[in-house]
């Protein structure tokens, strides 16, 4: 069992996540986490992951895609299933992963205003020590998700398998409405 969860950055999918594996004991995977697991590392790879990201933009595809299997098969024996935040990024990065790993069983599209995003990553950048959560990546990373990763939502569409939650609410609202989603699928 796999599942997904977007959305747009600040959107609050790291804090879903996080109630979801307390809940289900799924294993969560951040591509987000795990560059900057990279980065922090110090490695040359690293260093030139500092730079993309710093710029809010993209990370070549089959880097993070590598990184993410290596992940889930590190946890293969144990694992009730995945969690997979943050990844894909774009159409392309969707089809390479279900030509690699498999096939996604439901997206969890945790839905915000582009105003609240702003204002939680902004809030957020006062104590985060993120280098991308400041005014000007936060509007290039926003620019990039609608242009690039709001279309992969249409592509699940399709499959059917997108469940679209608002994320405005208070935090335990929003994952009862993850719970719900997740528990339809059992
Ligand atoms: N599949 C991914 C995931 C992340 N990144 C890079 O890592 C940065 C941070 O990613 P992530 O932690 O997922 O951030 P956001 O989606 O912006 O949201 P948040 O950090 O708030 O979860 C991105 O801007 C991008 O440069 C990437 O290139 N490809
Ligand atoms: N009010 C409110 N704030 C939230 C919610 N979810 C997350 N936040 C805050 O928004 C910021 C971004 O959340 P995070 O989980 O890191 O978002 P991500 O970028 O999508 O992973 C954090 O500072 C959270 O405390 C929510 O449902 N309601
Ligand atoms: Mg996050």
């Amino acid at each position: 069992m796999r599942d997904e969860v977007y959305c747009g950055p600040g959107s609050g999918k790291g804090t879903q996540c996080e109630k979801v594996v307390a809940k289900y004991g799924y294993t969560h995977l951040s591509s987000g986490d795990l560059l900057r697991a990279e980065v922090a590392s110090g490695s040359e790879r690293g260093k030139q992951l500092q730079a993309i990201m710093q710029k809010g933009e993209l990370v070549p595809l089959d880097t993070v895609l590598d990184m993410i299997k290596d992940a889930m098969i590190a946890k293969a024996d144990v694992s009730k299933g995945y969690l997979i935040d943050g990844y894909p990024r774009e159409v392309k990065q969707g089809e390479e992963f279900e030509k690699k790993i498999g096939a996604p069983s439901l997206l969890l599209y945790i839905d915000a205003k582009s105003e609240t995003m702003v204002s939680r990553l902004m809030k957020r950048g006062e104590t985060s020590g993120r280098a991308d959560d400041n005014e000007e990546t936060i509007k290039k990373r926003l620019d990039l998700y609608y242009k690039a990763t709001e279309p992969v939502i249409a592509f699940y569409e399709g499959r059917g398998i997108v469940r679209k939650i608002n994320s405005e609410l208070a935090v335990d609202d929003v994952f009862a409405e993850v719970s719900k989603a997740i528990d339809a699928l059992k």
